[in-house]
């Protein structure tokens, strides 16, 4: 796994771990026993540590966290490594990440080739640092760069690296050759001075405020995730403590990160990103298809839609044809891609030169006659089928024999499309806003409205699925997805079902109808863009959405003409049917083959709907909780509603076995049984312990940090008789000598399924602290 050779008078230390040298147990051990080798070596003056085939390390290996850790542990290998008396040089090419980039920080000197890559993106993972990087990195770099690099986990190029002083050196040309000729040349020189263990962060006297600045920016910028705010406790341990010191605090809490839900969530993410792009269908794979080339595309309409689709593409350096069917409608459309170009060059999601170009590629028109040579054309007319009809008939008439013709219909039957070449036509359904939303896909929502038929208001489900970790709530997302496009769409519906929808339409297609959107769509409240629709906005087109008391006035109006009795839902009840209803469409669309792996639709959430990456997507969740649980939550609404939830077999033969624990995340591990403690110390904390056995042989424990404070939210399921045991048996409580924090439990000796969401926060500390706590099947604390 570790190369070893010597040339000349230098000891190469190849990593050789394909595909992406990940530091597995067997490559810290060869890189220990390499330079062990090295130093006794009499002819060696210098070592290289670097990566054989098309990187230097990217970092742990990941699939190695769900296992029993095993040594040597990779700090011990960076202890060798800085104390080695020859001088060590990394030589970094491709990406240098995570724990490969502690490696290098470890090593006296790093030079690079101006194409290699360098960060720290274990945040992305759930995970900080574990070998000393949140330590070594200020010390190099001082807070604020080591700061943004740690919370975000972005890529930094070698030309930012050189000037951060990460890297010592550029090179060009073999990066081998280059690295000896520089090893030779710090042969000699003190290395007592590039060991970062030994020096100060520099710019410490103003730690308190850089860190408290970085903790409000990503409490704010990353809502809900736990590491990024980790990682900014343990970047300041970097001033606040000595080195040894600071170096046991980071791996606490990299321990304490490493055991909880979120990680293994954002861990099985990851996998679950590079599993669904091995693709598969009846008529062929990722490893059979070729890719057909696109130069040239085009864009029919220039809506929210049309104009969001052109800017990816153009943001993408493809020349885009936007077509509309008249001036005033083009304009406008032109518009909208210059300032939504502009407002992603500000922030920083498109490069400057790439929004200058993109003024070059776009070319507006009103004459279809235009599109006759390019090889994709997207269409974002009106969702109506007619109208769609005829746009394709036009398009296959004028568009050359091997242009892609998509639809960006959510809805409509593809099929109807009728055009000569329908192996050429395809669903290509963006996500709003399409120059941002990574998901290309076709997965249609949950039945929100039925909840605020019944008394739910839809400022609370909101706020409620907000709290989950949605970055928007169900009804923000219909005001910006447009409620016209809704009432467009189901308009369609009813006459592809030969009726229509009147006020007293209940039920369409055999299942429950609500008219709240059509009587908003009345009104005149189409959404953001009309500055009224579920929400209020500050402007036409504004993003700043307040309750609005005269939204609530239409849906009692409604409920009222209907004659419902507004009643109370809960938290919980909210979540489980807009999660659960979720849910069994995901088995539903796994029995009917339409997606082959729950991955595929975990992925469409996370990329399609932002759902937040600590939760994994609806199915983990589904793993998480408990199939059985879910499904009998399913049936409880299904026969307690009049609702029409699917009955989906693959969930209900799931959900129904004994063992109620469902393998369907064998890399991961699964949980089998947990377990929960507490207990007061002299100092007036509370600890709180966590055990966790994972597939019978990790076993893992983790307690509060000592440094409790802050605001504390539990959600989710408790399945009280895991909780500790207070004196009364009847709450959770945390103190930190000064003031308690109370967890009431109710229903505690019924065993029965409880929320429980509180915050709490003590003095000016505004750290947030996630607590969710569920199941027998074993779901970690958090
Ligand atoms: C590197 C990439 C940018 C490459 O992208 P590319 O598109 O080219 O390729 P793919 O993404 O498709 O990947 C190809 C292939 O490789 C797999 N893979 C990629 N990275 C890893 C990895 N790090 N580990 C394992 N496998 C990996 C990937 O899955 C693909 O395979 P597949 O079969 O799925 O197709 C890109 O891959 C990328 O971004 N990778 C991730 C980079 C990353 O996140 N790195 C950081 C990893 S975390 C880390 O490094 C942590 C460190 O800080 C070290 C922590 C030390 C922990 C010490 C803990 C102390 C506590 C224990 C002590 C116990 C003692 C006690 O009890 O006291």
């Amino acid at each position: 796994m570790v190369d070893y050779s010597v040339k000349g008078q230098v000891a190469l230390l190849e990593v050789n771990n394909p595909p992406v040298n990940a530091l597995s147990t067997a490559v810290r051990t060869g890189l220990r026993d390499g330079i062990a080798k090295a130093s006794k070596d009499p002819k060696v003056k210098a070592i290289i540590i670097c990566g054989k085939g098309q990187t230097f390390p990217a970092g742990a290996d990941i699939r190695e966290f769900g296992q029993p850790p095993r040594a040597p542990w990779l700090i011990e290998v960076g202890d060798s490594i800085e104390a080695s008396l020859k001088p060590v040089v990394a030589a970094i090419h491709g990406t240098c990440l995570g724990g490969g980039l502690e490696v290098s920080l470890f090593c006296h000197y790093r030079i690079a080739v101006k194409s290699a890559r360098v960060g720290f993106p274990e945040v992305n993972l759930g995970l900080l640092p574990g070998a000393a990087g949140t330590q070594r990195l200020p010390r190099l770099v001082g807070l604020p760069v080591a700061l943004d690099m740690i919370t975000s986990g972005r890529h930094v190029t070698a030309l930012d690296a050189k000037k951060y002083g990460i890297l010592d050196e550029l090179v060009a040309g073999d990066l081998i050759n280059a690295a000896i000729k520089y090893a030779m040349s710090v042969v000699g020189k003190p290395l007592m001075e590039r060991r970062l263990r030994y020096k100060q962060v520099p710019g410490a006297d103003k730690a308190r405020e850089v860190c408290e600045a970085a903790m409000a920016q990503v409490k704010r910028k990353y809502k809900g995730y736990e590491a990024p705010v980790e990682c900014v406790r343990a970047v300041r341990a970097s001033v606040d403590l000595p080195y040894a010191d600071g170096i046991r605090m980071e791996s606490e809490l990299f321990k304490q990160l490493n055991a909880s839900g979120q990680a293994r969530a954002q861990q099985y993410a990851f996998f679950a990103e590079r599993t669904v792009s091995r693709w598969s269908m009846p008529n062929g794979s990722y490893r059979t298809a070729k890719a057909l080339p696109v130069k040239t595309t085009a864009v029919l309409g220039a809506g929210t839609m049309g104009t969001g689709i052109a800017v990816c593409l153009l943001s993408a350096g493809l020349p885009v044809i936007l077509l509309e069917q008249n001036e005033k409608l083009l304009q406008n459309g032109l518009r909208t891609i210059k300032a939504l170009m502009e407002g992603s060059v500000k922030l920083g999601k498109v490069p400057m030169e790439v929004a200058q170009k993109a003024t070059t590629l776009l070319k507006p028109t009103l004459n279809y006659e235009d599109l006759k040579d390019v090889d994709l054309v997207i269409e974002a007319v009106f969702e109506n089928l007619k109208l769609k009809r005829e746009v394709f008939g036009k398009l296959d008439k004028i568009c050359k024999p091997s242009a892609l013709l998509c639809s960006n219909t959510s809805t409509l039957d593809i099929d109807l499309a009728a055009t000569s070449r329908p192996d050429k036509v395809a669903g290509m359904h963006f996500f709003a806003p399409a120059y941002h939303m990574r998901l290309l896909e076709n997965i249609y929502g949950t039945k929100t409205s039925f909840m605020v038929e019944e008394g739910a208001n839809p400022y609370e489900i909101d706020q409620i699925m907000e709290d989950l970790g949605m970055p928007m709530g169900p009804f923000k997302v219909r005001d910006l997805s447009g409620i016209d496009i809704g009432w467009r769409i189901t308009q369609e519906v009813a006459k592809s079902l030969g009726t229509t929808i009147t006020k007293e339409t209940k039920y369409l297609g055999g299942e429950r109808y609500c008219g709240i959107g059509d009587d908003l769509y009345e009104k005149g409240r189409h959404g953001r863009k009309t500055g009224l629709g579920f929400y209020k906005y500050e402007k036409k087109g504004g993003k700043i959405s307040t309750p609005d008391p005269d939204a609530l006035d239409i849906i009692e109006a409604y409920r009222q003409r209907r004659g419902i009795v507004k009643c109370k839902i809960s938290s919980q009840e909210v979540i489980e049917r807009q999660m659960y209803s979720s849910i069994n469409e995901g088995f539903k669309i796994l029995e009917e083959g339409i997606c082959t792996r729950p991955e595929d639709i975990d992925i469409s959430w996370l990329y399609g709907f932002t759902f937040p990456k600590y939760l994994g997507g609806p199915m983990f969740y589904a793993s998480r909780i408990g199939l059985q649980k879910v499904y009998e939550r399913i049936c409880y609404y299904h026969e307690n509603f009049p609702l029409k939830q699917r009955d989906c077999k693959d969930l209900r033969r799931r959900g129904s076995s004994t063992s109620g624990v469902y393998t369907m995340y064998p890399a991961l591990g699964v949980v089998i049984n947990s377990y929960c403690d507490m207990t007061t110390d002299g100092g007036g904390w509370t600890w709180v312990f966590w055990e966790v056995a994972v597939d019978a042989a990790t076993r893992c424990c983790w307690r509060s940090p000592p440094f409790f404070y802050g605001y504390v939210e539990v959600y989710g399921y408790v399945e009280v008789c895991r909780l500790c045991r207070g004196n009364d048996n009847l709450h959770l409580l945390l103190s930190n000598g000064e003031s308690e924090m109370r967890f009431d439990m109710e229903d505690f000796n019924n065993n029965t399924r409880y929320l429980q969401y509180t915050t709490f926060t003590v003095g000016n500390e505004t750290s947030r602290y996630l607590a969710t706590l569920s199941g027998p099947s074993g779901n970690v604390g958090t």
